[in-house]
């Protein structure tokens, strides 16, 4: 069994109140809140910096040029890439970059980036591949398990699905679970597990937890 699967089964709560939230339920029926979706973007434009530092962190840790040139990849298409991307997607659900730069991290954000950036910090390159793979992994499984169950035409979230869905996002994520498999082959122990368990868990908890402040915000306003 890879790493990644795993990891998956021994998480196995956590990871469904993550990839099965009411949110990605919503986005799946088309029934999610529009104004939930917008806090979502915001807060998720904000995540993606933090997310840059993690991959730039990666650069630092990796002993392999072939690790560190992955991780520069990764840093570039969230920098210059997926960033572009986010701010055209925001234009087109009403919000503006300066609406996004204004904007505060919520709780939620701060705990699971700063989390994720904790573990790569006093870890090494698995503990930080791994408090990253719920991320990078679980938004091809979402995505993926969306558009099979099928989409409506007039569903607002079908471009979030279909990019997530797609072909390349897939390729990523696969790759993802290659490198993963890789370093564990390279370092993981039986002591290890139990500590990389942990961080798999509260990162599948902090996913979870950055969608539920979404519908909070929205309920709240
Ligand atoms: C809360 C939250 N979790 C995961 C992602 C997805 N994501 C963010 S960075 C990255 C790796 C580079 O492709 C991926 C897949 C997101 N956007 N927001």
């Amino acid at each position: 069994m890879s790493l990644f699967e795993r990891l998956k089964a021994d998480a196995a709560r956590e990871w469904a109140s993550y990839v099965d939230h009411a949110f990605v339920r919503g986005l799946g029926d088309g029934s999610l809140p529009q104004a939930a979706f917008r806090s979502y973007l915001v807060q998720d434009y904000l995540f993606l910096i933090q997310f840059a530092r993690a991959y730039g962190l990666a650069v630092y840790k990796a002993d392999r040029l072939s690790d560190m040139r992955a991780a520069a990849a990764t840093l570039h298409a969230i920098l210059d890439v997926e960033m572009d991307l986010h701010v055209r997607v925001c234009a087109g659900w009403g919000l503006e970059a300066a609406d996004l730069e204004a904007a505060e991290e919520g709780d939620a954000c701060v705990a699971y980036t700063r989390f994720v950036l904790d573990a790569g910090l006093r870890g090494d390159l698995l503990d930080l591949t791994v408090a990253l793979s719920p991320c990078v992994i679980g938004y091809a499984e979402i995505g993926g398990g969306l558009a099979a169950q099928g989409v409506a035409p007039n569903n607002p979230y079908r471009p979030w699905i279909e990019e997530y869905a797609g072909a390349a996002y897939q390729d990523v994520a696969a790759s993802a679970r290659v490198t993963l498999d890789r370093l564990g082959a390279d370092r993981l122990t039986p002591q290890r597990y139990r500590e990389l368990k942990r961080l798999f868990v509260t990162a599948s908890r902090l996913e979870a937890a950055f969608w539920q402040a979404a519908l909070d915000d929205a309920a709240a306003d």
